[in-house]
C-alpha cells in the first residue's frame, strides 16, 4: 500500500510550474466527442482522473492520442454512447459524457458519478437541463439513459448555482436547434475555459462567465487546438504553503484573477502577495491571524481550497472559523487533523479551529483529493514524520505531488508499506 511520508520542514521557499487545470480538463476532454473533426489538448495534466477518461475513449471508439502534456483527440470514430457504470463511477466529471454524447448522438447511456464523498452531490441541475431541451431521463439502479429524437434550445433556470449542470447544459445545448438561455448560471474560470474551447471549434456561446449564458446551436463543429487554464486549486495550495513557517512560494504559469478570494485572505491573515500578469508569490511571515472563512461558489473562496485552508489556519494563533456553504458536510479531513493533534470542533456547516498549537505526527487518512493536500500541509508542519494513506484520492487530482513539494524544499516521500507493518487500526479485515 502506498502512502506518502512528510516530515516537518522549515520555511518553504521555491518556484513551482502550475499544471493544467483538472477540473477544465476533464470537461474538455468530454466536450471535444462534440467535434467533428480532431481537437488538439494542451496542458492536460497526467492525474488519475485522466487516465480513466482514455479508457472511456477506448471503449467508445474516441481516439486519444498523449504528447507530453497534449492529447490529441480524434472523435470521428465513436461508435457507441454507453459508458461503462464502473468508469463512470470512478470520478466525478463522467457527467459531461452526458451532455456531449446526448447533443451528438441523441442518446446515452452512463453510470452515475463518482469522485470525491461529500456526503450529498446530487446532479437534479444537470437532469433538469436535459430535460428543458426536450431529452427523456430514465434513472436505473446503478445507470442513467438519456435521449431525445432532437434537442431544442430552451430557456434553463438553475436552481442553485452548479459549474458542473452550467457546463453540462452548456455541452447539450451547443448542437441543439435554436436558442438556449441558460440563468443562474456559474461563472468558474472552467465555464468560460470550456465555453473558449466550444466556440474556437465553431460553436456559438455568449456571456460565459456572467450569470446568464446564450447558446445558439449549430450543426457542426470542425476541430482545432485550445491550451486548458492553470490549476488554480493546486496554486492556491503552494501559496498556502509559504505560511507554514514563513517562507517563499513562486507559482509560476498561474492566473492571479482566479484566486482572488484567496489572495485576499491570506493578505488578511499576515501574508504578502505579489502578482505579475502569469505568477504568484506568497511571502509568510512566520506568524499568522486567525480569520473567518465562507466558502461560495466562485468569485467565493473555493470549497476546494477549504481543506488546506484549515491546515494553515492550524498555524494561526487564536480561534478561526471556517463556514462551508457549497458542501456543508464537506469536514471528513477534520477527524484526521485531530489525529495529528489539531483542536477543531465541528458545529453545522463550520469548523472551530484553535491554532497556533503544535502538531504531533502520525498516520492520516486521506478521504478525497484535497483533503490529501490538507493533511500534506499539516504534516510540514507537525513535529515529526506524518504518514498519510489514501493516495489514490491525491493521484486523481494532482500531478507529481511529491516532485512538485519537494522543488520547495519539502521533506515528503512517496512510501510502500505491506498491510501487516501498519499499525492496527489501519489494517483492514482480512489483511
Ligand atoms: C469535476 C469538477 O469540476 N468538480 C468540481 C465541481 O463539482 P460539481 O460539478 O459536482 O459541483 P457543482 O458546481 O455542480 O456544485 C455546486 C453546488 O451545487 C449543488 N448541486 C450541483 C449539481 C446539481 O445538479 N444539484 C445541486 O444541488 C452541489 O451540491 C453544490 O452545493 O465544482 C465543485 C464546486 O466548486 C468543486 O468542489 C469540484 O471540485
Ligand atoms: C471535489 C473535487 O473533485 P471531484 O469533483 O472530481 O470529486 C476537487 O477537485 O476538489
Amino acid at each position: 500500500m502506498k502512502y506518502i511520508q512528510a516530515e516537518h520542514s522549515g520555511p518553504l521557499n521555491g518556484t513551482v510550474h502550475i499544471p493544467g487545470a483538472k477540473n477544465s480538463s476533464l470537461a474538455l476532454l468530454a466536450a471535444a466527442c462534440l467535434a467533428d473533426d480532431i481537437v488538439t489538448l494542451e496542458g492536460i495534466p497526467r492525474i488519475d482522473d485522466i487516465r480513466i477518461i482514455a479508457g472511456i475513449g477506448q471503449d467508445i471508439g474516441m481516439g486519444m492520442k498523449r504528447e507530453g502534456g497534449t492529447i490529441v483527440v480524434d472523435p470521428r470514430w465513436i461508435h457507441s454512447a454507453v459508458i461503462d457504470p464502473g468508469k463512470a463511477s470512478s470520478y466525478r466529471a463522467s457527467y459531461y459524457f452526458a451532455g456531449a454524447l446526448l447533443s451528438k448522438f441523441g442518446r446515452v447511456t452512463i453510470g452515475f458519478p463518482g469522485g470525491d464523498d461529500f456526503v450529498s452531490r446530487p446532479i437534479d441541475q444537470h437532469i433538469k437541463a436535459f430535460q428543458a431541451l426536450g431529452a427523456m431521463v430514465r434513472l436505473y439502479k446503478d445507470y442513467f439513459v438519456v435521449e431525445a429524437a432532437s434537442l431544442r434550445g430552451a430557456d434553463i433556470y438553475f436552481d442553485t448555482v452548479t459549474s458542473g449542470a452550467t457546463m453540462n447544459a452548456m455541452m447539450a445545448a451547443v448542437r441543439a436547434h435554436g436558442r438556449t438561455r441558460l440563468f443562474n448560471a456559474a461563472v468558474d474560470p472552467e465555464v468560460v475555459d470550456t465555453a473558449n474551447f466550444l466556440n474556437r471549434l465553431g460553436a456559438r456561446i455568449y456571456g460565459a462567465g456572467t450569470e446568464r449564458i446564450r447558446i445558439e446551436g449549430v450543426p457542426y463543429l470542425h476541430g482545432g487546438t485550445h491550451a486548458v487554464i492553470p490549476d488554480r486549486l493546486i496554486a492556491g495550495a503552494f501559496l498556502m504553503s509559504a505560511g507554514l513557517h514563513g517562507g517563499q512560494v513562486t507559482v509560476l504559469d498561474a492566473i492571479p484573477e482566479h484566486l482572488g478570494a484567496l489572495l485576499a485572505k491570506l493578505e488578511e491573515i499576515g501574508m504578502t502577495i505579489e502578482c505579475g500578469e502569469q505568477h504568484i508569490t506568497a511571502y509568510g511571515s512566520g506568524s499568522l491571524r486567525a480569520t473567518r472563512i465562507r466558502t461560495g461558489m466562485y468569485p467565493g473562496f473555493a470549497t476546494d481550497l477549504q481543506q488546506p485552508m484549515t491546515a494553515l489556519l492550524l498555524q494561526a494563533k487564536g480561534k478561526s472559523i471556517v463556514t462551508e456553504r457549497v458542501y456543508p458536510k464537506r469536514f471528513a479531513h477534520v477527524a484526521q487533523l485531530r489525529r495529528l493533534g489539531a483542536d477543531i470542533e465541528i458545529r453545522k456547516e463550520s469548523a472551530f479551529v484553535r491554532g497556533g498549537l503544535p502538531l504531533q505526527g502520525g498516520w492520516a487518512h486521506a478521504t478525497d483529493v484535497r483533503a490529501g493536500t490538507c493533511l500534506l500541509l499539516a504534516g510540514l508542519a507537525a513535529e515529526g514524520v506524518t504518514r498519510i494513506t489514501g493516495i489514490e484520492h491525491l493521484e486523481r487530482g494532482y500531478e507529481d505531488v511529491i516532485g512538485s513539494f519537494r522543488a520547495i524544499g519539502a521533506k515528503v516521500s512517496m512510501r510502500e508499506t505491506d498491510a501487516q507493518a501498519l499499525p492496527e487500526p489501519y489494517r483492514m479485515q482480512g489483511s
